[in-house]
């Protein structure tokens, strides 16, 4: 019971989650050690007894990575980060066809430069939170997963997708006539490699499945309705390791990479609002946003 309140406690004392303003209908239950946690767009299950979250999107129609969601995740991850008792988090969609559609390009069409620069400090911070956790992070993409929503597998420490070749996953900026930045760069050649990195960069590759597992893109493949038990028998496999021998470990490898953002945050920052405010770039988005509709009808 003292175990429960002191939980009850420190979940409450992240009432700094509401000065935030993006929680205003979240709502918070406890059941013994198990929490359950709901923003807008997010659902966060934490089972007390394997110290596992997992952390759902649920932002329709394609869990685009907005301002306010990128904040959500953002936070809600760093609630997890604090909980002593979590040790994993598993990143899954409640959405049928779709992991995550990537940045949401409505936030990088026709807004103000002070915006770009907010919208771009978060997309930085989302990644920072989940590419430094001490958490062992697993993605479970149960659906396409283009562009952002690719960096947020990535930065995960494993990916199990759904084998079905309707889904794709890559990097695909170039398609939009927009360049992904250095250290989207530096995941994707972490992952895969320098050359095939630079080919799939080029030509904004989206790859299938059985693609992506072929150059290390993904871990493991799994049947459409498996995806999630398989990422949860990989996160026992994970957590069957001492955390601090495997926080260095995780801390070593990634360290240069997270340096190299966080030495040049602001003038990455700068690039990217000048790049977004130049006409021709707004012009491709808008286009793109246009085809990405008309496709539709
Ligand atoms: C330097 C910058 C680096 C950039 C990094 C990025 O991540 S750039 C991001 C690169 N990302 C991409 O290139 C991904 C583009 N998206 C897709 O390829 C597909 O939507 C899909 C395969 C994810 C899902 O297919 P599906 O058949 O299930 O869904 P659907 O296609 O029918 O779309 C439903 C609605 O969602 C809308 N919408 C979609 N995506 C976005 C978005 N990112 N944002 C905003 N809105 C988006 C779409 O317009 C439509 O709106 P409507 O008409 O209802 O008002």
């Amino acid at each position: 019971m003292a175990a429960l309140l002191k939980r009850s406690a420190s979940l409450l004392r992240a009432g700094a989650l509401q000065k935030h303003g993006v929680l205003t209908k979240q709502a918070l239950c406890l059941f013994s050690t198990n929490m359950r946690m709901f923003t807008n767009k997010i659902s966060v299950e934490m089972d007390g007894t394997t110290g596992v979250a997992v952390l759902t999107m649920k932002s329709p129609p394609v869990n685009s990575l907005s301002l306010d969601f990128l904040t959500e995740f953002t936070i809600s991850l760093e609630k997890l980060e604090m909980d002593k008792a979590c040790r994993g988090v598993i990143l899954t969609s409640a959405l049928p066809r779709v992991f995550s559609a990537g940045l949401d390009i409505t936030e990088m069409c026709g807004k103000s430069a002070e915006h770009y620069a907010a919208f771009w400090r978060a997309v930085q911070e989302f990644w920072l939170k989940l590419y430094t956790s001490n958490m062992v992070t697993v993605a479970a993409i149960n659906g396409s997963c283009p562009a952002g929503g690719c960096l947020m597998a990535l930065v995960c420490d494993y990916r199990v997708m759904a084998d079905d070749p309707k889904f794709s996953i890559g990097l695909n900026e170039t398609k939009l006539g927009i360049v992904a930045p250095f250290w989207f760069k530096d995941t994707m050649t972490n992952t895969i490699g320098n050359r095939e990195t630079e080919k799939a960069l080029q030509l904004g590759y989206m790859y299938s499945p059985a693609d992506a597992l072929k150059v290390g893109l993904v871990d493991q493949l799994a049947s459409a309705d498996k995806v999630e038990t398989v990422a949860s028998t990989v996160m026992s496999e994970w957590l069957a390791i001492p955390d601090h021998a495997r926080h260095l470990t995780k801390s070593m490898m990634r360290k240069p990479t997270r340096d190299r953002l966080v030495t040049h945050r602001d003038a990455d920052i700068t690039s990217f609002v000048n790049f977004v405010t130049k006409d021709s770039i707004q012009k491709s988005l808008q286009m793109y946003l246009e085809s990405l509709k008309q496709r539709k009808r």
